[in-house]
């Protein structure tokens, strides 16, 4: 599969004046709670409108969705408010009843993502469909099993795709319920700039008061749209009741949300970028050059090691780098977070050059 402008041919068709937006509850309990919010919803920038009907819970004997009648409330949902309506699909079954029900919108979500088996099978049952298909990432953080998620569906000749960053599981406790890892959401937008990338700010934070924070990183960050779970009584929600939000509260965040464009023509803001990022490739030379000469002096240490039959690792060392650098990193105003990834980094690979000296 390869990027081009075709892949965001059914965004660019709604002409939107705002990012994507699809909202409505984690999942569809009653009739009257899935109308309820679609009414609450109806005048709002919400385009399409979620619920979940088939549920993947982390255990057994949680509420694991309606199932099939929650189709039909959907379809209510789209007849009484004009609403297009989406859901998330796990297997071949549950994807011929969604779209007999005329669903508009699937999403395949991250536990479905990680299975090429469970992939193949969506692929196969979707095969030709003109419908919306959007792939979360899979749980891991693996680029190359989303992409590759979203290529089986390609091949299968679907064609109006997209794609769903809702955060990865950590075995670390994180202020997350699934780490963000833009970094990866960022090589996703470099192989396929045109794919439609939606943000589910909901699964990643977990908590709904961090969700206009992580929505704006994500629209500051090129995100085509949000994904946010919408229920009116969101403490008494029949799962993730601590992430969802009510229809006033999203239209709040849409308000308070400031949507950035990707770039402007104005020529004292060309000029002043071109000679802010001129130096921005001085420091990056500096940088690179400074990283050489200090694996230099590891090669080095390496070399003395080997000649007295010591251990690369050296814990104590370590640990003293690391603190001294995170308070020289403060001080500099630089997170303790990133600090740390980049010693740990550096650290790795002074590791790696030593292990090759003293095994040589
Ligand atoms: O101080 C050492 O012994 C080194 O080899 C240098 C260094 C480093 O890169 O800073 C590398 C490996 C050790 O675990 C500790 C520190």
């Amino acid at each position: 599969m390869e990027n081009t402008k075709e892949l965001r041919t059914w965004l660019d068709a709604m002409n939107l004046e705002h990012p994507l937006v699809i909202a409505g509850p984690c999942s569809a309990e009653t009739e009257e709670q899935v109308l309820r919010i679609a009414h609450e919803l109806k005048d709002s920038d919400v385009n399409y409108f979620r619920a979940g009907i088939w549920k993947p819970r982390t255990r057994p004997g949680m509420f694991e969705g309606v199932g099939e009648i929650g189709l039909r409330w959907l379809k209510k949902v789209k007849a009484e408010t004009g609403m297009k309506t989406c859901t998330e699909v796990a297997n071949a079954a549950h994807v011929k009843l969604a779209i007999e029900n005329d669903v508009d919108l699937l999403w395949i979500g991250a536990r479905s993502t990680v299975s090429p088996f469970i992939m193949q099978e969506i692929a196969d049952a979707l095969a030709g469909t003109d419908k919306i298909v959007l792939v979360k990432n899979p749980v891991n953080p693996d680029l190359a099993l989303w992409l590759g998620g979203i290529e089986r569906l390609y091949t299968a000749g679907i064609k109006n795709l997209g794609a769903i960053h809702r955060g990865f599981s950590t075995y670390e406790k994180t202020k997350y319920r699934n780490t963000p890892e833009w970094q990866l959401a960022i090589e996703f937008q470099n192989k396929f700039p045109d794919l439609p990338l939606i943000n589910d700010p909901s699964h990643i934070t977990g908590k709904r008061d961090m969700i206009l924070e992580v929505s704006q990183t994500a629209l500051d960050l090129n995100f085509d749209g949000l994904m946010i779970e919408t229920h009116f009584d969101p403490d008494n929600a029949w799962s993730d009741a601590a992430q969802q939000v009510t229809p006033a509260a999203l239209k709040q965040i849409m308000e308070d949300l400031k949507v950035r464009k990707e770039t402007n023509t104005d020529e004292a803001y060309k000029k002043a970028l071109d000679n802010l990022r001129a130096q921005i490739n001085v420091a990056d030379n500096q940088l690179i050059e400074l990283l050489g000469k200090r694996m230099k002096v590891a090669n080095q240490i390496g070399v003395l090691k080997k000649d007295k039959n010591v251990a690369v690792l050296q814990s104590k060392r370590w640990n003293e780098i690391l603190g001294n650098m995170i308070l020289e990193g403060e001080s500099r105003g630089l997170s303790e977070e990133f600090v740390l990834k980049m010693f740990k980094a550096i650290h790795q690979e002074s590791i790696n050059h030593q292990e090759k000296i003293v095994n040589a």
